[in-house]
Order: C-alpha cells, then sequence, then structure tokens
C-alpha cells in the first residue's frame, strides 16, 4: 500500500533498549506501508529521575510514558512505540494503542556471576531488582537470598554483577534479545515460579485517535498476542480496584479441539513473597471481548482469594484466639 504520507515520526525514549525497540517498529512500517520513518528521541521523566538518581515516586508505571505521549499528543511524532509492560492499564484520552506486534519470549532471566542458577547461589547471596513483583517471586522461593533494590538501564544491572555488587540481577529475557545480550544469561526463570509482568516481551505501538495512520499500523498487529496481553492486562487492572500487591500475569494461546484457547496464570503476593494468591483458568478464544473477560473474572477470584488483603497491615492479633488459618490466603 502506497499513502501519501510524509515521513513517519517514530517516537521512542532515549535508552539502547527503547531505540531498538522504536527502529524495529520502523523497519516493520517501512516494509509493511511503504514509507520513510525517522526516529524521535524524547526524554521522559523516568529517564530523567534515573539519571539524577533520584528515587521514583510511588509506582513507576507510567513514568517513561507520559512525556511520549504528550508529543504524540502535540503533534510533534506520529506514532510512539513502548514496552507494553510500562504502559498504565487505564486508557490515556485521544490516544489509542494501534498495534501490538508479535510478542518476544515473555520470561524473566537471571543474569548471574560464574553463570550460576538462583537455586545454585549460597544463601545470602546478593539479588539485585527495581520490580516488587520480581523481589516479592524470588523471597517467596524461600532460598534466603538478600534482594536488594536497583535501578537504571539493562546495561547498568548487568554491570552490578560484573562489578561485584550484586550475586544476579533479575530482567526479562526480551529486553536481552532486543540489544543482542543474551549470551549473558545463565538462567531462564519457568513462569510456575516466576511469572512474568502483565505485557511483558510485547510492544505497544500508539497513535492518536483521530489519526487515520492508526488505521494502518495496524497491520503490524498480532491477534493472538493482542488477546493474551489483554487477557494479563484486564487481570492487572481489575486487581488493581482491590489491591496493590505485586502482580505476575501471563498468557498462553494454545489449539484446543474446538479452536484457538487462551490459558492464563497469576498471582497476586505480599511484599515480603510470604502470602501469594494464584489462579489460573481457560476460556475459547473467540474474540477480543472473550480475552478481557477472562482477565477479569480471574481477577475476580483471586480477590475473593483474599488477594485484596495481601499489603494491608495485618489485624492486631487477639491474645486468645488462633492467628493461623483465619485467612484464605494461600501460603506462597
Ligand atoms: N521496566 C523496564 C523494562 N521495560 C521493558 C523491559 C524489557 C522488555 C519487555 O519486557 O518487553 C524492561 C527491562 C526489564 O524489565 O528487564
Amino acid at each position: 500500500m502506497t499513502i501519501a504520507l510524509r515521513t513517519v515520526r517514530v517516537g521512542t525514549r532515549r535508552s539502547l533498549l527503547a531505540t531498538t525497540q522504536a527502529e524495529q517498529v520502523a523497519a516493520l512500517l517501512r516494509e509493511r506501508l511503504d514509507v520513510d520513518t525517522e526516529l524521535v528521541e524524547v526524554t521522559t521523566d523516568g529517564d530523567r529521575s534515573q539519571a539524577a538518581g533520584t528515587p521514583l515516586q510511588g509506582s513507576s508505571t507510567g513514568v517513561f510514558v507520559g512525556a511520549l505521549r504528550d508529543a504524540l499528543l502535540a503533534g510533534e511524532v506520529d506514532l510512539a512505540v513502548h514496552s507494553l509492560k510500562d504502559l498504565p492499564t487505564y486508557p490515556e484520552p485521544g490516544v489509542v494503542i494501534a498495534a501490538i506486534p508479535p510478542r518476544e519470549d515473555p520470561r524473566d532471566v537471571v543474569v548471574a556471576r560464574d553463570g550460576l542458577t538462583l537455586g545454585e547461589l549460597p544463601a545470602g547471596s546478593v539479588v539485585g531488582t527495581g520490580s516488587p513483583r520480581r523481589a516479592a517471586q524470588i523471597n517467596a522461593l524461600g532460598l534466603g537470598l538478600d534482594v536488594v533494590g536497583i535501578r537504571g538501564n539493562v546495561d547498568t544491572r548487568i554491570g552490578k554483577v560484573r562489578a561485584g555488587e550484586c550475586d544476579a540481577v533479575v530482567l526479562a529475557r526480551a529486553g536481552l534479545a532486543r540489544i543482542g545480550r543474551l549470551d549473558e544469561v545463565s538462567e531462564v526463570l519457568d513462569p510456575l515460579q516466576m511469572l512474568p509482568a502483565p505485557g511483558q516481551g510485547a510492544l505497544a505501538v500508539e497513535c492518536r485517535s483521530d489519526d487515520p495512520l492508526a488505521g494502518l499500523v495496524a497491520v503490524l498487529d498480532d491477534p493472538m498476542t493482542h488477546a493474551a496481553v489483554l487477557a494479563e492486562r484486564t487481570t492487572l487492572a481489575t486487581l488493581e480496584g482491590g489491591c496493590s500487591a505485586p502482580i505476575g500475569a501471563l498468557a498462553d494461546v494454545a489449539e484446543g479441539d474446538h479452536g484457538p484457547e487462551l490459558w492464563l496464570r497469576a498471582v497476586a503476593l505480599s511484599p515480603d513473597g510470604s502470602l501469594a494468591v494464584r489462579r489460573s483458568a481457560t476460556a475459547p478464544l473467540t474474540d477480543r471481548a472473550a480475552a478481557a473477560a477472562l482477565g477479569a473474572r480471574l481477577a475476580q477470584e483471586m480477590l475473593a482469594d483474599g488477594a485484596g488483603q495481601l499489603d494491608s497491615a495485618p489485624e492486631p492479633a487477639p491474645t486468645h484466639a488462633p492467628t493461623a488459618g483465619s485467612t484464605e490466603v494461600h501460603n506462597a
């Protein structure tokens, strides 16, 4: 298809991972839409505070996104490429996700000294991560690892192992794959032990909702990836209504006897990983609405199981009453 379009300006954050992802989307656009492209780098609040070493306020979701969306709404760029897992679950007025391209492997990986796995690290080893979801799930393994908070881009975080500051760090496999650093990986974590962030490994291509470009960019959309991440993000969005615990969620599409089926797993954990609510569910993948409905149902079941109590301060225990077994929350 040829469109009478000026060069498509692709907005991206400045990090190596972000520009690599944006260039991959730009290459797909050139190939599929027969347009020219230009990367436009935008500095986000998240990048600024990361550079300054100042801690992010509250949840980090969204801090990498705002400035890119502002540039999009101001017409400085024609589309914005984000890591989907960095996008808040609530919609931004005037902006649509025009495409979710095929996903990379969504799993988390370990980069450790001497190529060790988490299980091989001696108790007391220092494991760096800035993610409450990863911290809670590492603690839930019960290996006696010392989880410390670290920040910075992928390269900085790997560098902490090289420098001996951490014995290991846990990262998204997709990020390492995109920047060609998979050779650093010492272990790929099984999602049964480490459920990834909702949307991990997937990209979101955002356009202005009133821009006809949105309809053209839809050729980059992968319907299976889109359905899977919609289920995961609807789980997260529904849980966010009743809990602020770290959440992991992963959906897969499998071919069933009567057509494609969506398999969804999720976990909500107390920050120290001592308590967790885990659930899985499956549904025929008829359309996107079915994917969203599966995510909402799973989250409601998790809330009924006590996911909303994981992060609240414990009630003072009455001295005369037993404290064990008094909630629906399962041990991790
Ligand atoms: N929060 C930062 C971030 N956002 C997306 C990725 C990796 C790529 C992806 O998950 O799609 C990363 C780095 C990481 O978690 O290791």
